[in-house]
């Protein structure tokens, strides 16, 4: 499976600590930067990299890494289609795979160890999507991104 990696400054480390840690284990890397640490650097350059080619290349996933990682996720979901979920623990991380079919995680690299995001990204690489009930709602927002037609109400 090919993983594409987007960060910031706050989140570069990690995302080199998941570079190798995930090639290790089997999956295709892509790291779409940055490559270099900089301080003053911004965010949504690199997480709107790293959701077009998750987007644009079916069957693979997405990392978008910072400080807190609610802007990474912010950012990720300008792109059209993408679908990314702040992952915040296992089960966060578990539902927004099983419930959500999150195309993307977000991760707060300030807000964890490094022994527990690998715990919170195992489960977001290795869990499947449920389908049934949750698909029609995924629908329901495609369709409302596609059209800019609200989804009626109940
Ligand atoms: O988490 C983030 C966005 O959600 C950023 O990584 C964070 O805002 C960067 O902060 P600073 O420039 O103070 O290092």
């Amino acid at each position: 499976m090919r993983i594409y990696l987007g960060s910031d400054h706050a989140g570069l480390e990690l995302k080199e600590h998941f570079a190798k840690r995930l090639s290790g284990l089997g999956y295709d890397i892509v790291d779409v930067g940055p490559a270099v640490y900089d301080a003053e650097d911004d965010y949504p350059p690199f997480c709107i990299e790293a959701a077009r080619r998750v987007v644009a290349d079916e069957g693979s996933l997405g990392l978008v890494i910072g400080g807190s990682g609610n802007g990474e996720q912010i950012a990720a979901n300008k792109v059209p289609g993408a679908r990314a979920a702040l992952v915040w623990n296992v089960e966060t991380a578990r539902l927004s795979r099983r419930h959500n079919n999150a195309l993307l995680a977000g991760i707060g690299a300030r807000m964890h160890t490094t022994a527990e995001v690998e715990h919170i990204v195992d489960a977001f690489l290795t869990t499947e999507f449920e389908g049934g009930r949750h698909q029609r709602r995924i629908d329901q927002l495609a369709d409302y991104e596609r059209s800019g037609e609200p989804p009626a109400l109940p």
